[in-house]
């Protein structure tokens, strides 16, 4: 290679590919897509299958021999071979891409086991969580790939490739962390899981109390079958009330951490363990509320269109009509208007605040704005939505004509929940505590000045 410029050099640069495989054949072809030159080294060089255009094929020796970078694409359970060629591996770097089937499958890490066998390379372990498909589809652009290993220099290398692929590398440090980086593929929505749950389990809630209150009871009292509420009515009312739950889950956490800086008066200290899991699935816990507030939004709009309210306003209308005339009543009109009008602002603002979630979105505003919208303005979507429920309440059981003694409790717990958050966090926003709590944020502490010193220098 003549090339003068680094980059030109870079660019005709020879990498080994030990493995012929699936990995093998798609990496290949996009780091001749790329611009450099690939040999691959494999056990039957001469039967090996079609390979990229323009790669070549060697035995193992002969290819490692041409090249200072190797990748792995070969399965752990078959790294043996390298035992019989450890002499023409010296200095090379191995990059070990190889993912397990199964956590714990191995007592070490595949990395680890690799730099054993092969003691006077250096290994690099990353990329794992490429796949062949994404290579091949040209799936790479802004695609994040880890890499960890014991000589910069040998990460270096690999990084400056990974570039050159349209990925983002992120250095996860030394060799130790194989483990970890090996685990990410194998990893089942991590972050949503807690949320899941949670939601899952307040939806079962909410939905047996339900049916035993609303169904049950009314048939065993009053011998009424109204069963097919299930399918409408009782979804109507199950999601409204985990969507206002789940967001105010989302908040809690916050206002929670805030409170325990107050009352620490530093913010050096940090979170016990379940306040840092919950904090980390804030997003998704918020996500999940909208999901449900779109249900909620759909099961809403259909209703005019149900047999069982057209039949219920009709028999109404006549009634009226026969005794009465149906006046206009001006409270009924701001109840049931403000009602929806709060609904439609809040779902509006729900929809915003799922939108600025997106990295897309999300990544494009300054910190300021983006801290505005989840927090100010998150915090004003969880208040309308509340006073949306609060005035649903009120229509519902508490207006003189609606009238019942009793709010059923599983109701209250909806709106306790918000209303318990919103308190603290207007706790929070007072201009005394929101003062302390900025200076603790500054981390003030730090910059008083050491009352030793102080006395030291006096002395
Ligand atoms: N497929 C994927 O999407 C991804 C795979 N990986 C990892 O990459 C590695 C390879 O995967 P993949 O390409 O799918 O697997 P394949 O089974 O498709 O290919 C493995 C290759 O290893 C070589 N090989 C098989 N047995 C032996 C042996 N006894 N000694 C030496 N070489 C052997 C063969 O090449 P030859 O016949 O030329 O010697 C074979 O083609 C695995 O560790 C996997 O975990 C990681 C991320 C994604
Ligand atoms: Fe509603």
């Amino acid at each position: 290679c003549y090339a003068h410029s680094k980059r030109e050099r870079q660019c005709t640069e020879m990498l080994c590919i030990f493995g012929t495989g699936d990995l093998g054949r798609s990496l290949g072809q996009r780091l001749l897509q790329s611009g450099y030159r690939v040999v691959y080294g494999s056990r039957r060089p001469h039967s090996c299958g079609p390979l990229p255009l323009g790669a070549q094929v060697m035995s193992h020796v002969a290819a490692a021999q041409s090249a200072r970078l190797i990748f792995m694409c070969v399965h752990r359970e078959h790294y043996a071979f390298l035992e019989t060629m450890t002499p023409h591996l010296k200095g090379k770097v191995l990059v070990d891409i190889s993912n397990n089937l199964k956590k714990d499958m191995y007592p070490e890490a595949n990395a680890a086991y690799l730099q054993r066998l092969v003691p006077d390379a250096t290994v690099v372990k990353g990329l794992n969580t490429l796949s062949a498909w994404a290579l091949q589809n040209g799936l790479l652009a802004g695609k994040q790939v880890f890499l960890c290993g014991n000589s910069a220099e040998a990460k270096q290398a690999v990084a400056e490739m990974s570039t050159k692929l349209g990925l983002t590398v992120l250095d996860k440090g030394s060799l130790s962390a194989a483990r970890e980086l090996e685990d990410f593929p194998l990893q089942l929505f991590p972050e949503w899981r807690l949320p899941l749950r949670v939601a899952v389990g307040l939806t079962a809630f909410f939905f047996f109390y339900l049916l035993i209150r609303d169904i049950i009871y009314a048939y065993v009292e009053q011998g009424k079958d109204i069963s097919f509420r299930i399918t409408m009515a009782l979804g109507n009312k199950v999601f409204p009330i985990v969507s206002l739950i789940m967001l105010s889950l989302c908040y809690l956490p916050g206002v929670i951490a805030a409170f325990l800086q107050l009352y620490r008066g530093t913010k050096y200290r940090r979170f016990p363990d379940w306040l840092d899991r919950w904090m980390l699935c804030r997003k998704q816990m918020g996500l999940i509320a909208l999901g449900f507030a779109f249900l909620h939004a759909i099961y809403t709009f259909v209703i005019p269109t149900r047999y069982a309210v057209r039949h219920k306003l009709i028999s109404l209308v006549m009634k009226n009509n026969k005794t009465t005339p149906f006046y206009f009543d001006n409270t009924e009109a701001w109840a049931q208007d403000s009602f929806y009008m709060l609904g439609i602002l809040g779902f509006f603002l729900y929809v915003l605040l799922g939108l600025t979630s997106l990295p897309s979105v999300g990544g494009s505003l300054s910190w300021r704005e983006f801290n505005f919208i989840q927090s100010k303005l998150g915090h004003l979507t969880l208040c309308i939505c509340t006073s949306h429920g609060y005035i649903y309440g009120w229509n519902k059981f508490l207006r003189p004509s609606t009238y019942k003694w009793y709010t059923p409790p599983g109701y209250m717990l909806c709106l306790i929940v918000p209303s318990v958050v919103l308190v603290l966090k207007a706790l929070v926003l007072l201009p005394c505590v929101d003062r302390t709590l900025t200076r603790i944020r500054q981390g003030w502490e730090r910059t008083q000045p050491d009352e030793e010193m102080v006395k030291a220098t006096n002395l």
